[in-house]
């Protein structure tokens, strides 16, 4: 049976059936790969909902499969409860609300390439139907007219092609162009002058591309926000480029003003447009894109850019993949609002994922309470890594045993800055007392009391610091505060301190004998001060009794060992 496995973070639950929402037009490659890999998942294919259907369904489901067509609101995310990712078959993720999507944990993956070279293509399309009038002539022929010299068109051959946007699609329709003996221009703020040399493409800015090029072509993402591309075409854009010069956008209707873009094509600015993208989708009422459609010199298409069939089965069985991983507890490979990690780093971190979630939950445990600021300190090798996911599982570790919160990867750094935890790392590849050494320094805000007490001559104590590592790809707890110890941190385990002296294990033996309790594993750890010969045997010190045992301890054993004079600060923690 399938069922939803807590990858990343959400709160177990009973396990369920895994559903799928698939809500516009994708391959039916992708489907069957759904099926096929998840044999009893419940998949529905639902098209054509409005955002309150999709609101009240929502949160039923798993994942959500979209295209462009279906907005993924704030309101959508919220109401998903059970989403853990969604998947947008294609590669602009402007119809999905991804800060929502990641302050709430869920992944938001796309297809980065299946759809480039469909793209670079329906632009070349647009690019030959603007030189050669293609539609308008196919339009008068099937009218039964025969207008010759009506369709006089343009060779595109040493032409200046202008490319806004020189990414992967930008890239490809560059390449393409220059198959036509076109001259690439291109206007791209993070691409360097070296690369798109090498690429034989010459670097301007905009203003360059616009005043010099016969052809524009847009191809950058649509984003919001003072440094956004939304509107970035506008009147004063328009009217800098070339008279009689052509326009394409394959990119998103929002890049350009549209109604800049009439008044140019109206006035003869601009000697044609071809559109595949609009500010509306499908075009319902928009005064001016209705206009701009009756224009004579606008070419128009619905969206098709990403429609061939080679495109659509790559980006469906793109997404369905990383949907069978995520929902697998695996990782997605190319998430939007995530970290990359490739799966080599993967194999290694994971134990330290572990490590660092468990250490948290022993934190909160050992010390409930508010924290300020944490200083995680790596030595050894592990320190070379890229250790974003380390920091996310001990946030996880950290929260999810004091709140409801989900934590994972996506919305740990968030959620953390939310509750006022500020994370300091220090790498270093020396290693510490172990091989790969892992050191939580906690700082809790003033007046924060200890929850160690000691008894009268016995001081307490906070233990603010935890060290950890991996041993045999095991993880364990070297260090709790001051003392050393070394113990695997699974399942119920007793701390308490004890009179560093004889007799301590035995006392502590006989009562969990005496509750039926059986234990798995003892570890009484000197300080660190003992070791180091700050304290002599003779002197009073206390030592660190670590007790893992296989059940929930009843309460009078624990007041037992308590009331036992040389034994305090007994806590139990379940990990
Ligand atoms: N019509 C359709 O069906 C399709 C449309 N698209 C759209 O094409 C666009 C490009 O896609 P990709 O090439 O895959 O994206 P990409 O991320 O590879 O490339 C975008 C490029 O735009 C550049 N850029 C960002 N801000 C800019 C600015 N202010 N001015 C100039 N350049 C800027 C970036 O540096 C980047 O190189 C996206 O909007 C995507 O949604 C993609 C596939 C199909
Ligand atoms: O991938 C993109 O960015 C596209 O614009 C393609 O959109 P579509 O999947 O055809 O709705």
């Amino acid at each position: 049976m399938t069922q939803v496995h807590e990858p990343i973070g959400k709160a177990a639950q009973e396990p369920q059936t895994v559903r799928i929402l698939i809500t516009d037009k994708i391959a039916r490659e992708g489907v069957e790969l759904l099926q096929t890999q998840m044999p009893d998942a419940q998949i529905d294919e639902r098209r054509g909902l409005t955002p309150e259907q999709l609101q009240e369904v929502i949160g039923e489901y798993h994942a959500l499969i979209v295209r462009s067509e279906t907005q993924v609101t704030a309101e959508v995310l919220n109401a998903g409860q059970n989403l853990k990712i969604v998947g947008r078959a294609g590669v602009g993720v402007d119809n999905i609300d991804t800060e929502t999507a990641t302050r709430q944990g869920i992944i938001v993956v796309n297809s980065p390439t299946g759809n480039i070279i469909a793209a670079a293509e329906h632009t070349i399309a647009m690019l030959m139907s603007l030189a050669r009038h293609v539609p308008a002539a196919n339009a008068s022929t099937k009218a039964g007219k025969w207008e010759r010299s009506r369709f006089l068109g343009i060779e595109v051959r040493n032409k200046t092609l202008g490319v806004v946007g020189l990414g992967k699609v930008g890239m490809a329709v560059a390449r393409r162009a220059q198959g036509l003996e076109m001259q690439i221009l291109a206007y791209d703020p993070f691409v360097s002058p070296e690369q798109a040399r090498k690429n034989g493409v010459e670097m301007g800015s905009l203003e360059d591309v616009l005043r010099r090029s016969d052809f524009v072509t847009l191809h950058t993402s649509l984003t919001s926000g003072p440094q956004g591309t939304r509107g970035l075409i506008g009147e004063h854009e328009l009217r800098m480029m070339k008279p009689g010069a052509r326009l394409i956008n394959c990119a998103r209707g929002g890049l350009i003003e549209e109604e800049a873009l009439l008044s140019a094509l109206n006035d003869g600015h601009l000697a044609g447009a071809a559109l595949d993208v609009f500010s509306q989708e499908p075009i319902r009422d928009n005064p001016t894109l209705i206009q701009l459609l009756a224009h004579e010199r606008l070419i128009a298409t619905p969206h098709l850019g990403a429609s061939t069939e080679e495109a659509q089965v790559s980006v469906a069985t793109d997404v369905a993949e990383q949907i069978v991983s995520v929902l697998n507890g695996g990782f997605p490979r190319a998430a939007v609002n995530a970290p990359l990690i490739l799966p080599e780093t993967l194999k290694v971190l994971q134990p330290y994922m572990t490590l660092l979630e468990k250490m948290g939950r022993l934190y909160t445990q050992l010390q409930p309470g508010p924290l300020s600021k944490i200083e995680v300190t790596y030595n050894g090798d592990i320190a070379s890594y890229d250790l974003r996911p380390l920091q996310a599982a001990l946030v996880k570790g950290l929260l999810e045993s004091v709140s409801e919160v989900h934590v994972n990867m996506i919305n740990a750094q968030v959620l953390a800055k939310q509750w006022g935890l500020e994370i300091v790392e220090q790498k270093s590849t020396t290693p510490a007392e172990f091989a790969n050494q892992v050191t939580l320094r906690v700082l809790t805000p003033n007046g924060t009391t200890s929850s160690f007490v000691g008894k009268p001559g016995i001081e307490d104590e906070r233990f603010d610091v935890i060290s950890g590592s991996v041993i045999y790809d095991d993880p364990r707890i070297v260090r709790v505060g001051r003392y050393w110890s070394e113990f695997n941190p699974e399942g119920y385990i007793l701390f308490c301190r004890n009179l560093d002296q004889p007799g301590m294990i035995g006392r502590a033996g006989t009562i969990l004998g005496k509750a039926g309790i059986n234990i798995r594993h003892m570890d009484v750890g000197p300080s660190v001060r003992r070791q180091s010969g700050q304290v002599t045997p003779h002197k009073a010190d206390t030592a660190l009794m670590v007790i893992s045992v296989d059940d929930t301890i009843p309460d009078w054993a624990i007041r037992e060992l308590s009331e036992t004079g040389d034994i305090f600060g007994v806590t139990v923690v379940n990990l």
